[in-house]
């Protein structure tokens, strides 16, 4: 039987899926994160990309490679929650029903403030749903990363990603992970490569996960370059996406995925994580 994989191929994890060469026996197909979730929790798939949370919630049968994350410090610029009135007054938010992590984000961050707006599961762009009744909407990925610069844009060439506002055309776009660094002082990791304990993945497919992202970060203005064509964004906006990952689980992002476990899923399995790489 083949080894399957799936994976979730937004922008962010160019850098390591876009130049992965499959080694022999092993398949992969992909999705959003919410499929890629269920592929791997019902058999479908024995390694993907999944959200962290789901990782969290289903650690007595997940294991995750020690040294492979989507994680970033501060602004992630792709999980936003676009809002017309302030976070104390919101009434009603549309969530995507694409992501587990960002929704498990939000409950921990709306919690730690008191707040118990209404959440549904409505699709569609964020500006749309503000205008159907909604004051509160929740995206993720690509999308949300056009649609935040959408808001917030254009860059001139006197500005930076860090320095556009947070608010234009009376909506704000609150990045759940500059929240919560806000919050923490410390990462926020959204995905992690979790497997099936009892199908751990074959050392060559791990080897060239690892190759393809020490490729990809080390062409990281070619991926940017390309990604931006494909999303219709400025190279610069991509770019700054782009590096601005962790792509390596390192201990402050082990940090922040066992601080936010222990908020959002209290009493969960304890988290394993496989062999840490060996000599090459
Ligand atoms: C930061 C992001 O990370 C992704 C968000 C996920 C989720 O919200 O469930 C899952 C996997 C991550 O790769 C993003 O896509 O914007």
């Amino acid at each position: 039987m083949p080894y399957r994989a799936g994976w979730i191929h937004f922008t962010n994890v160019a850098p390591i899926l876009d130049s992965l060469v499959l080694p022999p026996g092993v398949t992969a197909i992909t999705g959003v994160p919410t499929q890629m979730n269920a592929a791997l929790l019902s058999g479908e798939v024995d390694i993907a990309n999944i959200s962290a949370v789901e990782f969290i919630r289903n650690a007595d049968v997940l294991e995750a490679l020690p040294d492979f994350s989507v994680a970033v410090l501060g602004p992630v610029y792709s999980v936003n929650l676009f809002h017309t009135r302030p976070l104390e007054e919101l009434r009603r938010v549309a969530l995507t029903a694409q992501s587990a992590m960002s929704v498990a984000l939000l409950e921990v961050l709306l919690r730690e403030r008191g707040l118990s707006p209404v959440l549904k599961r409505a699709e569609g762009e964020a500006e749309a749903l503000l205008s159907q009744g909604f004051d509160g909407v929740l995206r993720i990925g690509d999308s949300a990363l056009r649609e935040w610069y959408g808001v917030v844009g254009p860059l001139t060439p006197e500005t930076t990603m860090t320095s556009l506002p947070h608010s234009a055309r009376g909506i704000t776009v609150t990045d759940l992970a500059e929240e919560w660094f806000r919050l923490t002082g410390h990462p926020f990791t959204f995905a992690v490569w979790a497997y099936r304990k009892d199908r751990p993945p074959p050392a060559a497919l791990v080897q060239a996960m690892r190759e393809a992202r020490r490729d990809g970060i080390g062409h990281l203005a070619d991926v940017a370059e390309r990604h931006a064509r494909k999303l219709g964004l400025p190279e610069r906006v991509v770019q700054h996406y782009l590096w601005n990952f962790r792509y390596h689980l390192e201990a402050p992002d082990r940090l922040g995925l066992h601080e936010f476990a222990a908020k959002a899923v209290p009493g969960h399995a304890p988290l394993t994580f496989g062999p840490r790489p060996g000599p090459r």
